[in-house]
């Protein structure tokens, strides 16, 4: 049996002004330092450690990493960062508020945009700064892989291939693996383990800085799985994500 431990990043600055976030790098908020923190040493209390790490190109996620292994004193493991982990890519709607964009178009709109698997946000142009190719972090990526909008089908269509040419094989390799990674994209990668259809991943939120434990078999299907909280504060910190796209004061 194998164990995995996947965290989505603390909360963000652009989680705490409820915009769309996407590819944009911006750093945690206050209260996400501290839920990293929280992460790490809830994680040390239950015994858990790392051979290496694996995270996205985003500071929301690799600081987030960081503060872990700070607490766990396993700065020194190897960590892997891929443009493949990041979050899904929110398109045009990156930088807009979610509520006023609810207001806007519809809290259901919001809600397919932000759960469906497979209807894309509005894309971006190749023009505009918000274009991932004007950034240097990109710059070995074709021009095929370099998003201007996502769907969640279009961001599983980039974590499978890394989960399967190099995630998977470390873990059945036996080494003991964390995946520091963005709510979507960790998603993704659920849909995929836990075989989940389209229906099923709508109604599925990751809450932040709560690790997820995913035990697996030797040929890594999922046994079973649980987040390192107890159950109230689980579901809350859900309800708060689901929330974020509601009109404000409908939640
Ligand atoms: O804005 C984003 O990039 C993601 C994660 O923060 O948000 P959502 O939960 O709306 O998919």
């Amino acid at each position: 049996m194998h164990k995995v431990v996947l965290l989505r990043h603390g909360e963000s600055l652009w989680n705490m002004e409820n915009r769309f976030t996407g590819w944009t790098d911006v750093d945690l908020s206050p209260r996400g330092l501290e839920e990293a923190r929280e992460s790490g040493k809830t994680l040390k209390a239950e015994g858990y450690t790392f051979d290496c790490a694996f995270t996205s190109v985003l500071k929301r996620a690799i600081r987030t990493l960081w503060i872990v292994l700070d607490e766990l004193d396993l700065m020194w493991i190897p960590v892997y960062k891929s443009w493949r982990l990041n979050e899904r890519h929110y398109g045009a709607l990156q930088g807009l508020n979610k509520a006023e964009t609810a207001q806007k178009y519809g809290e259901e709109q919001v809600k397919i945009w932000r759960r469906s698997a497979d209807v894309r946000p509005p894309a971006l142009t190749k023009d505009d700064p918000r274009y991932p190719g004007f950034d240097p972090r990109y710059a070995d990526l074709s021009e095929d892989e370099i998003p201007l909008t996502e769907n969640l089908i279009d961001t599983i269509n980039r974590v499978i291939p890394y989960w399967k040419s190099t995630i998977a094989p470390t873990i059945k390799s036996g080494k003991k693996v964390l995946i520091v990674a963005h709510g979507n994209s960790l998603r993704g990668l659920i849909k995929y383990l836990d075989n989940l259809s389209n229906e099923e991943i709508m109604e599925l939120n990751i809450p932040t800085g709560i690790p997820l434990v995913y035990e697996l078999d030797d040929d890594l299907k999922p046994i079973r799985h649980y987040y390192l909280a107890d159950e109230e504060k689980i579901k809350e910190k859900k309800k708060l994500v689901e929330n974020q796209g509601k009109i404000q004061g409908n939640s």
